[in-house]
């Protein structure tokens, strides 16, 4: 597949080196918060404290250092590393950063050690009070009234924006910002493809839907209920959702996740259970297939994907990219011009494909000159503050 020659030339990646922006706010404040939530939230003795304190003081005032010898993914960690060890982790690109801050918390909290906490999400407590909230309830009732006040062909443009609306509750975000979410407000939706979606679905042949998911509980739950949606309807002749194989970036949802929300909708009542019965069997039949590949945990963007899945990504009737890491993944995490066609920046995917994210970070593309001007003006920090959202749709590369 000929990817580099439909990415042009790329500009500047996005780094942490600037006190005051965002990924430098990232690394000097909310981490160190995260990390201090994580350590007070399980019952982790000294030993990891103290990696988890020292990791707190790295991201800081520390230099990048190279993979532990023993870790069982080494040899791709010290590939990937390979450019950045000895720097400051200022100084490296906020992806990549991101990405090496959330593999060494697992290290430091010894998730793949063979000790007592191996495979014990450090997130795991924040997620499971998210899955059993009110807010949850809330949210299943509204789908429950949905169902049965509107008729099918009407739920579709419902459940997407619902699907959209849940970023917004990213624990990431909430835990460290300690504001309430809530939806973005109606003027946040900056682009609104919603409709192209559905009519591209609803007048092609059903195919194989590929949604690349983003967080667990109360993001999941609306992501599998326009599932079963697209299933019921045979807008869908299956589904693949991906999800990322090991706890990441606080709240993206795991295979447990999965199961742990489907769980939920089948402990409700009403069309929530209905659906969840429906995910159960459709899981058990392949109509709905879980995907976890490790490359959703490489500090890599999308198109840098092992050929073989690229190549099964093509094939999708759309791809779905739900959140805001997986739309820099997506588009790439540069200064891209935000006037930037949206096409241009997916055209290394040869299939139909949409963002459906809340804008948490600096990237952007696909918005015209005036609003890029008006945003400009009457909404600074417009990019980061989670105030703003965009269903955008690109009909193959
Ligand atoms: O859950 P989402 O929508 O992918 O958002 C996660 C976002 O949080 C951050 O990691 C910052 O904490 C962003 O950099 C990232 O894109």
């Amino acid at each position: 597949m000929q990817v580099r020659s439909t990415l042009g030339v790329l500009p500047a990646p996005i780094l942490c080196d600037t006190p005051g922006s965002f990924p430098w706010s990232v690394f000097h404040e909310r981490y160190p918060e995260l990390i201090r939530k994580v350590r007070d939230a399980s019952a982790y003795g000294p030993e990891h404290r103290a990696r988890l304190d020292q990791l707190g003081e790295q991201i800081v005032s520390g230099v990048v250092g190279p993979p532990d010898a023993h870790w069982h993914d080494r040899d791709s960690w010290l590939r990937w590393c390979e450019p950045h060890v000895g720097k400051s982790w200022s100084e490296t690109p906020f992806l990549w950063a991101e990405n090496y801050f959330f593999r060494r918390l697992l290290a430091a909290t010894g998730f793949f050690d063979a000790g007592g906490m191996r495979g014990v999400d450090p997130f795991g407590p924040f997620k499971s009070v998210e899955l059993a909230s009110a807010a949850t309830d809330t949210l299943l009732t509204e789908f429950n009234e949905l169902v049965t006040h509107t008729g099918e062909d009407e739920q579709a443009p419902a459940l997407l924006w619902s699907s959209l609306q849940a970023n917004h509750a990213d624990l990431c975000f909430n835990l460290a910002a300690g504001v309430p979410s809530g939806p973005p407000s109606g003027t946040g939706l900056l682009i609104d493809d919603g409709a192209a979606v559905l009519r591209h679905l609803e007048n092609s042949e059903p195919g194989q839907i590929v949604l690349v998911a983003d967080n667990a509980a109360r993001e999941l739950l609306p992501d599998l209920l326009l599932i079963d949606h697209l299933l019921r309807r045979g807008l869908a002749t299956g589904v693949e959702l991906y999800v990322k194989p090991q706890p990441y970036f606080v709240s993206d949802a795991t295979p447990t996740d999965v199961i742990a929300a489907i769980r939920r909708l089948t402990g409700f009542g009403g069309p929530a259970e209905q659906a969840g019965h429906r995910l159960w069997e459709a899981l058990r039949a392949g109509r709905l297939a879980l995907q976890c590949p490790d490359f959703f945990c490489a500090p890599l963007h999308l198109w840098e994907m092992p050929v073989e899945l690229l190549e099964h990504f093509a094939t999708a009737s759309l791809v779905i990219a739900k959140g805001d890491l997986n739309y820099r993944r997506l588009v790439g995490d540069f200064w891209w011009a935000p006037t930037r066609p949206f096409r241009e920046a997916v055209g290394w995917l040869t299939a139909p494909v949409v963002a459906l994210r809340t804008l948490k970070s600096d990237v952007i593309v696909g918005l015209d000159p005036a609003t890029v001007d008006s945003l400009d003006q009457d909404s600074p920090g417009w990019r980061c503050a989670g105030t703003k959202s965009i269903i955008q749709f690109g009909l193959s590369g």
